[in-house]
């Protein structure tokens, strides 16, 4: 995956450190309603306090911004505060948080976009009450296990009680011979945790739903001339966890409203999902927004990260030279539809690339309704024959949200090797070297997710 260092990369660099930063123009101040109240937050809302909101997996939090969980004592309602600071860096940036309010007004009609409730203000910072998203970041179905895999001192908690049991077997004569996970704990705990990312992925029913969902609201923002400019997973949150809710789309930070006549050129967003022009310093439009969905359908399909390489610099020529192979062993099982989807995206060109429109009129999110007919006849006659559905979509679909211990098959294998990865203790079963490092390989892909950048400096190479 990596690419010999090409001069187009050398020419963004020097012509980066010029900096030219129009963003500023482009920030959206003019018209905001929205009341900014200074008596004390607290005493209108209770902060629940405890781990903040975000992904534990995100190495980005706690720079600028902290969004808590709250309950507005007046009504019980459950409202996720972001607590902004105001100075950054040395430098006052009140007005990017004005801006943020500005947008999330003006996307208030769109229910894909996160809503705004209430503005506060203190000398040190901004807390912008927002809708709160129960089902977290669609991140934590991608990458899944961070959340849910033990810590080293639950590991070791763990272990000793196996070890116990073990060495009871042991003075009895006993050897137990299968020992793996799924035997090791009473009512499944240990089970449950090592395939939380298994249960947890998305089908593809569910991506195409979701992705539609995305679409919607990014369409929204962009006939409202406003690019959002960090989609990310962990920019996609969920109204539920399970049953799987619908999207909402955060973090209007780096967005910026696009105005006729006027380039906007900038160097931001996060490494894994910035698009060709960003890297090279060319205009920004709303197509830098399709690239990053290109980037997004990629992952929530595959769960891995189609230009990542092993540090920033690899994951910036990876981008900038389109270095994808759709031969990748993770794509195979995907419809070529939605192949077709993500190379719709993925186009060096900013104006080849599909709108959002076009993608919501794209034939992967049309064949969802036949599909669906198809799954519901396959059921159907299942049941009538009181056989286990066939349909993997459909078993997939199940195994969601509320599955058991009781699955066979493939997810065995993923249990195992995920097994390996987080305790460090167990040894695979099956023979195979090869699969095995590969899938540990996808595994440990999927956890290097970067901070955003957002001044171009942090891009020198
Ligand atoms: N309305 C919400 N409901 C639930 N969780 C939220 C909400 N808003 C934000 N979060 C959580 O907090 C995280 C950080 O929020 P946000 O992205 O707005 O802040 P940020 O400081 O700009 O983050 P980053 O530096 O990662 O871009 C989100 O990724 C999400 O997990």
């Amino acid at each position: 995956m990596i690419p010999p260092a090409s001069p187009r990369i050398s020419n963004t660099r020097s012509r980066g450190q010029v900096e030219t930063n129009r963003g500023a123009t482009a920030l959206l101040l003019d018209s905001i309603k929205t009341a900014i109240r200074t008596e004390p937050f607290q005493d209108v809302y209770n902060v629940i306090h405890g781990k903040e909101l975000g992904s534990p997996l995100s190495v980005s939090r706690g720079k600028f911004a902290i969004v808590k969980r709250c309950v507005e004592k007046s009504t019980g309602t459950e409202y996720a505060a972001k607590f902004l600071r105001k100075r950054r860096k040395g430098q006052d940036c009140r007005v990017k948080v004005l801006h943020e309010i500005a947008v999330l007004e003006l996307t208030n009609p769109s229910h894909r976009i996160i809503n705004l409730h209430q503005v506060y203000e203190t000398p040190t910072e901004m807390v912008l009450v927002l809708e709160y998203a129960a089902g977290g970041e669609i991140f934590n179905q991608c990458v899944a296990e961070g959340d849910e895999a033990f810590t080293q001192e639950e590991v070791k908690r763990l272990m000793g009680q196996i070890l116990e049991g073990v060495a009871f077997l042991h003075r009895n004569n006993i050897v137990h011979l299968d020992l793996k996970v799924t035997c090791c704990a009473a009512g499944g705990e240990i089970f449950n945790q090592c395939v939380a990312e298994g249960d947890e992925a998305f089908t593809q029913e569910e991506v195409k739903r979701l992705m539609g969902q995305i679409l919607e609201g990014v369409a929204f923002l962009h006939r409202n001339n406003i690019v959002h400019l960090d989609l990310k997973l962990q920019n996609i949150l969920l109204t539920s966890g399970c049953p799987l809710g619908d999207i909402k789309i955060v973090d209007f930070g780096l967005s910026r409203r696009l105005c006729q006549n006027q380039e906007l050129r900038e160097i931001i967003g996060t490494p894994e999902y910035v698009a060709p022009e960003i890297l090279s310093f060319e205009p920004i439009s709303t197509a830098t927004d399709m690239w990053s969905i290109g980037v997004l359908a990629y992952m929530m399909l595959t769960r891995t990260s189609p230009f990542l390489g092993e540090d920033k610099q690899e994951t910036f020529l990876n981008i900038s030279q389109i270095n994808i192979d759709y031969t990748e062993e993770e794509l195979q099982d995907l419809p070529a539809s939605a192949i077709h989807f993500i190379r719709s995206l993925l186009i060096k060109e900013p104006k080849s690339r599909a709108t959002a429109e076009e993608c919501l009129r794209h034939h992967w999110l049309q064949e969802q309704v036949q599909e669906k007919r198809e799954e519901d006849l396959t059921s159907e006659i299942c049941q009538r024959a009181h056989t286990k559905p066939a349909s993997p979509s459909s078993s997939s679909s199940l195994s969601s949200c509320c599955s058991s211990s009781s699955e066979e098959g493939p997810l065995v294998e993923e249990l195992i090797v995920v097994a390996a990865y987080t305790l460090g203790q167990c040894r695979p079963t099956m023979p195979d070297p090869e699969t095995l490092s590969l899938d540990v390989k996808a595994i440990s892909k999927r956890f290097r997710f970067e901070e955003p950048f957002s001044s171009l400096q942090k891009i020198i190479f």
